[in-house]
């Protein structure tokens, strides 16, 4: 790679970096009173009470005495840990409210940066929620519930309270969701939206409850045209890809380049390559619709990582794919990224098989079993952040020892040659 070309590898590195697509948003919103009329059914009695939000104090506790204490997933089981979730709850055939987001504008607003263009969000109420003194919910991340699962929503009804912050994490960067002072308003609700992949907490209530809905998001192919709120122009990665496109001597006789999504994703669960268009988020959606507005074709793939070794084994061909001089990749890829680390790529993302005594290298299970390969003609702008487990196999070595092959989901981009470029007219 030429040394005007690199510098513009280096400038999408650089500009991917900054593509802030949101993660989480929140507001509040008028509603009719007669949205806030919430119906539950007593525990011992099956009788149902009815009371209108915001309730005075005896209502809220008819309310918390009929639900019951608030499980949550550790591993494959639902637990009940007061340290780690001080609440209550209450399953959807215990009550009804109805406010439901889809009588109201919330899903249209949500959607614009939560869902990919042609797509449209639909909520599916969860649980209802109360906190009351003391209450509170550690860090978690909540579990997808389907593939085309992209976040949650909660909501907040009037009911006077303290404390009960929703903080709302995504890599280096906090939200605060602060929803005391508002709580006595009548005829309005509180609400936060959020990828699945955010961390988040409940700080504890000190005073009064904190009476919330939470709601699983799902994305949906609409036939509605495109809806991305963000303009595409504006950001820094839309400028570099053009220029390079519109630069006769960046990959000249056409090439690939391949960026690495950054957000997490159940790449293992169900047919991830089929239905990614549903599940992209944010910095990913707009990395996509840039490469797509600028007439490029986008392919999802998956990607492995292999230490970069020299293979023995002469039985396999394996050597003769492998990088024969060990810094070459790197340095032509313009990254300073681990020098023995390389991708490999693949049409499918395996999932987790059982563990498995294995005595062939990392490289040769990937190869054979994820049918992956190393493509050096990609030029990778960035590396993968969020690998998910793929399979466990244990390898053989002084002693035994269990390995975990990790997937990662990644667009490679098809850069046609030059001469096709230079009549493209979207650039
Ligand atoms: O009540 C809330 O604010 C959110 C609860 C929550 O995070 C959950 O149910 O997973
Ligand atoms: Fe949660």
């Amino acid at each position: 790679m030429r040394k005007g070309e690199k510098a513009l590898v280096d400038r999408l590195t650089q500009d991917i970096q900054g593509i802030e697509g949101r993660v989480c948003c929140g507001g509040k919103m008028s509603v009719p009173k007669d949205y806030l009329r919430l119906f539950f059914e007593n525990k011992n009695s099956n009788k149902v009470s009815a009371i209108q939000l915001p309730a005075n104090d005896n209502e809220i506790k008819a309310l918390f005495d009929a639900c019951v204490p608030a499980t949550f997933g550790r591993g494959n089981e639902d637990v009940f840990d007061v340290e780690y979730r001080n609440a209550v709850c209450l399953d959807l055939r215990n009550f009804a409210i109805q406010f439901h987001p889809s009588a109201t504008d919330l899903l249209n607003e949500i959607s614009k940066w939560m869902v990919s263009n042609h797509h449209s969000l639909r909520a599916e109420s969860y649980r209802l929620n109360i906190y009351a003194p003391g209450g509170h919910f550690k860090k978690h991340v909540d579990t997808p519930r389907g593939n085309d699962m992209v976040g949650s929503l909660v909501v907040c009804f009037p009911s006077e309270f303290e404390g009960g912050q929703l903080n709302v994490r995504h890599k280096e960067k906090n939200w605060e969701f602060n929803w005391e002072t508002a709580s006595n308003q009548s005829e309005q609700v509180q609400w936060a939206a959020f990828y699945s992949d955010c961390e988040h907490e409940i700080l504890p209530v000190t005073k009064g409850y904190r009476v919330t809905l939470t709601y699983n998001l799902y994305s949906e192919k609409t036939k509605a045209v495109g809806n991305v709120s963000v303009d595409l122009k504006a950001l820094p990665f839309y400028h570099s890809l053009k220029l390079a496109l519109q630069s006769s001597n960046f990959l000249s006789g056409g090439g690939i380049l391949g960026f690495c999504l950054q957000h997490a994703y159940p790449l293992t669960k169900g047919e991830f390559r089929d239905t990614f268009g549903s599940s992209l988020k944010g910095s990913d959606i707009l990395l996509y619709e840039v490469a797509r507005g600028l007439g490029l074709n986008v392919e999802i793939k998956a990607v492995y990582e292999v230490d970069f070794e020299p293979v023995e084994d002469d039985s396999d061909d394996c050597e003769e794919e492998f990088p024969k001089r060990r810094h070459k990749t790197s340095r032509d890829y313009g990254l300073s990224y681990q020098d023995h680390k390389v991708l490999m790529v693949g049409d499918e993302f395996v999932g987790g098989g059982n563990d498995y005594e294995d005595e062939r290298s990392e490289y040769q299970i990937i190869k054979q079993d994820c049918d992956a390969r190393i493509r050096r003609e990609v030029v990778w702008c960035n590396r993968p952040t969020e690998w998910n487990e793929a399979s466990t196999y244990i390898a053989y070595g002084n002693e035994a020892t269990s390995a975990s092959i990790y997937v990662a989901g990644a667009f490679l981009v098809n850069i046609p040659p030059w001469d096709v470029r230079r009549k493209n007219d979207r650039l």
